[in-house]
């Protein structure tokens, strides 16, 4: 497996490209680590596939170097770089067994039949087609025949990553749980370095040790799904993660205190900044009751475990989170928790130092 380094890579479509929106992927300048579980996460039209395909080799970036493990594979082929990749559709021999489908990337790297025995079986139990093993792939369902896509992957130990590009999107819900779950076992048994692309953040959140999230062309955070829950290093992080996601409100900021209309919120520590301020607080970090800045509730949303009260704070829309027992008083105010206060200058998360 390999570290993955992409050495200020940028890529344009179109020929001479002249200003920063012409590119579909801006500078990105990051080390993967070895045996790292990484997702790729953003809205379509990101540039998530752009990227994925500069790392298997499909695409050449307009600019910049890509290393596995120190050496320089700008100019390899896919093959030549040795990437698994397993793709949205499926993509299967129909006239072969699920067996041979599985064993054909071994036997073509001329595997020992006896191993290739071993990790077919292995793939196949993991897979749960065992009892599928002899049949022809034609026939097979539409997820069944993804799940041997995802197996001619899976079996091969000697790659420098497995590289899956939205490869869940026509399996249904509960199987998608569970080939998450074992992609995830995999992945702790094997130490794959793995790159999983999706626009889904459950997906994201529960496959990969760090996400990373895209947005116009940038990646705009790394980070862990605990990280990106408490400290979006961007707006839109805040608003893509979470559910709803942060609250974002435009503040006039003084030294170690937030304007928002007419109230004032203490930030000890914070600044005044050139460029838009904005504050972000997530909904579980909103606390409603008698105290605080008076909302005026627009609806109450009850989701099971706990409820999702919509209202007007200073004349912008924000989300609170309430417990399921929790009290709503009629003269409704609310407050932040000063830890869920995040403070942005033109979208970028800005330290504070309280
Ligand atoms: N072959 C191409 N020629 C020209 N423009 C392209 C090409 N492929 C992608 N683009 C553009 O590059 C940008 C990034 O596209 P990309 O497919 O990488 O995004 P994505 O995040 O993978 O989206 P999706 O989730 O819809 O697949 C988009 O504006 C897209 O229209």
């Amino acid at each position: 497996m390999a570290r993955i380094e992409l050495d200020h890579i940028r890529h344009a479509y179109m020929a001479n490209p002249q200003s920063a929106d012409d590119y579909a992927l801006k500078e990105v300048h990051h080390q993967w680590s070895d045996g790292g579980a990484y997702a790729l996460l953003g809205p379509s039209g990101c540039g998530k596939t752009t990227l994925l395909n500069i790392i298997s080799g499909l695409l050449k970036p307009s600019e910049g170097q890509i290393r596995f493990n120190g050496a320089d594979v700008t100019n390899l082929s896919t093959e030549e770089r040795n990437i698994a990749q397993v793709f949205q559709f499926p993509v299967v021999y129909d006239t072969m067994t699920v067996f041979d489908n599985l064993a054909f990337p071994l036997r073509n790297r001329g595997l020992p039949e006896a191993d290739v025995k071993k990790r077919v079986t292995e793939t196949l139990e993991m897979l749960d087609l065992s009892d599928r093993a002899n049949k022809r792939a034609r026939g097979l369902t539409a997820d069944q025949k993804q799940k041997i896509s995802l197996g001619r992957g899976l079996v091969r130990r000697d790659v420098n990553a497995i590289l899956f590009d939205e490869p869940l999107t026509v399996i249904d819900p509960h199987l998608k749980w569970v080939l998450r779950s074992e992609l995830k076992k995999l992945h702790r048994r094997f130490g794959f370095t793995m790159v999983y692309v999706t626009h889904d953040q459950t997906e994201a959140l529960t496959f990969a040790d760090k996400v990373v999230v895209m947005y116009e062309g940038e990646i705009v955070q790394i980070g862990t799904p605990d990280e990106l829950f408490r400290r979006p290093a961007h707006t839109f992080v805040g608003y893509f993660i979470g559910s709803p996601g942060m609250n974002i409100v435009p503040i006039k900021l003084d030294q170690g205190r937030a304007r928002l209309g007419e109230h004032v919120i203490d930030i000890p520590g914070a600044t005044p900044m050139p460029g838009k301020m904005e504050l972000g607080i997530r909904p579980e970090f909103v606390t409603l009751g008698r105290e605080g800045m008076p909302i005026s509730i627009s609806k109450v949303e009850d989701i099971g475990r706990h409820r999702i009260v919509r209202a007007q704070l200073a004349d912008h829309d924000i989300a609170v989170v309430v417990p399921e027992d929790g009290d709503i008083p009629a003269d409704p105010r609310v407050t932040f928790v000063p830890e869920g206060i995040n403070l942005y200058a033109d979208s970028r998360r800005v330290e504070t130092r309280g």
